[in-house]
């Protein structure tokens, strides 16, 4: 199976955490636009949609979902989202799409980060894939050099702006002992609006799309 049949797979998996009658969270990225299009197919047991993204929202209204505010909703039972890097410790980098703050904002709320990946996303260790970290347009040069101290060679993402309209600085060569602690350390530079590593708040299941099987852990 190609990458694209695997993250369709795995992501029609994930519909079975789908919860009736409730709002869902729904993430960002290729394999998210998978579990969108699934979840088209069974919009009318849901009540709507929680978007991490505009692109996300883009495509939710264009299957008819009705996607709402996170302020307008009591609760999120769920939030189905790919990544980038996963561990076992279901510990994620996220963000390769630039919508990793909203995607923190949103898996916050929910009781459940069901995480959609293929297999190529699972590490032993975190950040061989460049640690991506938002930040206020201003502070980029100051962000830089603090992430230049804590050992990384972080790479402004040129031309590209988030939703919040701030930049993305891609830190590479991070040395990932720790990720609770590198993902405070980092989210403590003043300038930072928040960075890639969900590890605080890691997924509560992976769902990993294999050649003709997908497992949980
Ligand atoms: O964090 C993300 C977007 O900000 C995505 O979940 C991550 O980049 C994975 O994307 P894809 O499913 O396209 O491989």
């Amino acid at each position: 199976m190609d990458q694209d049949a695997l993250k369709k797979q795995v992501a029609e998996a994930a519909l079975r955490f789908v919860p009736e009658g409730e709002y869902i969270g729904v993430g960002t990225g290729s394999t998210a636009n998978f579990f969108i299009d699934g979840l088209a197919t069974m919009k009318d047991r849901i009540k709507g949609a929680v978007a991490s993204s505009e692109a996300t929202a883009e495509r939710l209204k264009g299957h008819g979902i009705e996607v709402v505010s996170l302020n307008d909703v009591d609760r999120l039972p769920v939030y189905v989202d790919g990544a980038d890097e996963v561990n076992a410790h279901r510990e994620m980098i996220k963000g390769g799409g630039g919508a990793l703050t909203r995607e923190k904002i949103v898996a916050a709320v929910a009781d459940q980060f069901i995480c959609i990946v293929d297999g190529s996303k699972q590490v032993k260790r975190l950040g061989k894939f460049p640690l991506p970290v938002e930040v206020i347009p201003m502070a980029r040069s100051h962000v830089a050099r603090k992430l230049v101290a804590l050992g990384g060679q972080p790479q402004y993402r040129d031309g590209f702006v988030t939703d919040n309209g701030n930049i993305i600085l891609d830190v590479h060569n991070l040395d990932i002992l720790n990720p609770i602690e590198l993902e405070e350390k980092i989210n403590n530079i003043v300038g930072v609006v928040t960075n890639g590593l969900f590890a605080k708040r890691p997924a509560n299941v992976v769902l990993v799309g294999e050649n003709g099987s997908v497992n949980q852990y």
